[in-house]
Order: C-alpha cells, then sequence, then structure tokens
C-alpha cells in the first residue's frame, strides 16, 4: 500500500510559476507560463529550438526579470529576488557557481565547493589542508555521485562524462532544494549518457530537478514530468508517454502528424 505521507511529501511543490512572460522589446519570447516542480522528481523542459527554454530557466534562476507573473520557491515570492539569493534560499542551476579546477584533485574541488556556504568563501587565501574537516562531507558526496574510485584523481584526467558528475557535485555542495540542469547530456558519448542518467536519477530522490534536455530517450527514461514549449507556451504537459503522443507536439517536432 502506498504510504499517504510518504506520497504528500513527494508531490510537495517546490517551485512554481504563474503567468510568466517575458518581452524583448516587443517581441513575446516566453508567454504565459504555469510551471509546479515536484519535490523528489525530474521534470523535463522539451521543445523546438527557440521555443523558449533558456528563457524559461533564466527567468526562473533570476537571470532575466520577468516582463509578467510570479515565481515561488519553498512558498516565498522571489518575482524580484537577485539570482544569488535565489541560489541561497536552494534555487541552484549547475555550472551558475561551480567552476572546475582541473590540477585539483576530485575531493579537493568538492572541498572547495563545500566552503562556499560554510562562510569560509572569503578566505581564499588559506591552505588547501585548512578544508580537512571538510573531508567526510565531501567523501560522502563523492561517493553519493560514484565518484568514489576517482577521489584522488586531477579533474584533467577525468573522462568527458566524469567531469560533468563532478560539476553536478560541486553545485550539490551547494545543499540545493531544487536543481536546474541546462541540458546536461549535451556533447556525451552513449555510456556517459547513461551513467549521468543515473546519477541526476538519484539526486533527485532527494530533491526536485527540472531540466532543459534535447535528447528524448534520456527525457523518456528518467524525466517523470515533461513540459512542451513551442513558440513561448505550453503545448502540452504530462508523462513523456502522453506528451509524445500528443498529435500537436509530433507536429512542433516533425513538422506534419506523422
Ligand atoms: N535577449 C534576447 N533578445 C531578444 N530575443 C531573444 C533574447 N533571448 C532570446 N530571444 C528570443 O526568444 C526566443 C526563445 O529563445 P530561447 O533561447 O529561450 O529558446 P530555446 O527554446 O532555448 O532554443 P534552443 O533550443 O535553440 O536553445 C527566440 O526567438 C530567441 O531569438
Amino acid at each position: 500500500m502506498i504510504d499517504a505521507a510518504v506520497e504528500q511529501k513527494e508531490s510537495r511543490v517546490v517551485l512554481s510559476a504563474r503567468g510568466l512572460v517575458k518581452e524583448f522589446a516587443g517581441f513575446t519570447a516566453v508567454n504565459d507560463v504555469n510551471l509546479d516542480i515536484h519535490h523528489g522528481r525530474i521534470h523535463a523542459l522539451i521543445g523546438p529550438n527557440g521555443a523558449g527554454k533558456t528563457t524559461v530557466f533564466n527567468l526562473l534562476t533570476k537571470f532575466l526579470q520577468p516582463t509578467r507573473g510570479r515565481i515561488e520557491l519553498l512558498g516565498s515570492d522571489i518575482t524580484r529576488t537577485p539570482p544569488a539569493k535565489v541560489a541561497r534560499m536552494g534555487l541552484v542551476r549547475s555550472f551558475q557557481i561551480s567552476a572546475v579546477f582541473p590540477n585539483l584533485t576530485v575531493r579537493e574541488n568538492v572541498k572547495i565547493a563545500l566552503q562556499r556556504p560554510s562562510g569560509l568563501a572569503r578566505q581564499f587565501w588559506l591552505p588547501l589542508s585548512s578544508l580537512d574537516r571538510l573531508d567526510a562531507r565531501a567523501d560522502a558526496l563523492i561517493d553519493e555521485l560514484g565518484l568514489a574510485g576517482w577521489r584522488d584523481h586531477r579533474a584533467a584526467d577525468l573522462s568527458y562524462g566524469r567531469k560533468r558528475v563532478l560539476e553536478i557535485a560541486t553545485t550539490l555542495a551547494l545543499e540545493p532544494k531544487v536543481l536546474l540542469l541546462d541540458e546536461p547530456m549535451a556533447g556525451m558519448g552513449q555510456e556517459d549518457v547513461a551513467m549521468v542518467a543515473d546519477i541526476i536519477r538519484n539526486v533527485a530522490t532527494e530533491r526536485a530537478v527540472l531540466m532543459v534536455e534535447h535528447n528524448l530517450s534520456v527525457v523518456a527514461n528518467i524525466c517523470h514530468q515533461v513540459t512542451v514549449l513551442q513558440r513561448g507556451e505550453i503545448l502540452a504537459e504530462g508523462d513523456y508517454a502522453t506528451v509524445s503522443a500528443d498529435p500537436r507536439v509530433r507536429t512542433a517536432y516533425m513538422g506534419n502528424d506523422a
């Protein structure tokens, strides 16, 4: 039997947008978009080129200010909140703050990312050894992301896919409640795609994930909810099976009803 309390917790909306509009000099790039992003779920934003995915992403992370509409994070209105504050509140975009230093090891990279929320950020002149107390947390994160075998390897020596995983690890160090991933599979081979997909699935059990992704088989495999955008508007929404069977979505992608 499904535990009602668990069900309720898992379907909790952590990020929502209502009536989101973005106009650029009279051109409406995003028009009346409503979104609900849930804890414990992976939500995909898909659509043909120019559909408005990146603009929605930038609106949610506050890199762009909406022309109209309202955005709420964990019940707080963040419509006018600056991006750095939104990140501290738990809405973090991968690669927003994290940087991977190629000549440092996986563990050193994660430790540097971990010192940021702890308030040590300004003490960058301290030797790396001063970060020793972060070892346990760094190792837990490294284990969670399947990088234990690479802990002492230089970031530069990792495969492309594992570098991407390390980038996700440094983002998770900021303890996001909502993680936004912009095309996490871009440029990766089949094997790396499968590995990163597994990692994202694991990561999402304790957080909400919103991703823009062009690889539809990844969307089909790991995303619980899919929003299809076209010309700035929501064309369809639902699980992958539902939206991929929608004739309007097929037309948007293929230009006909085939
Ligand atoms: N700063 C801007 N000024 C003017 N128009 C813009 C700006 N940013 C985006 N647009 C326009 O808004 C529309 C949506 O662009 P956006 O980049 O959000 O689409 P996308 O779905 O992310 O596309 P892609 O899959 O190609 O990345 C496009 O027509 C684009 O030209």
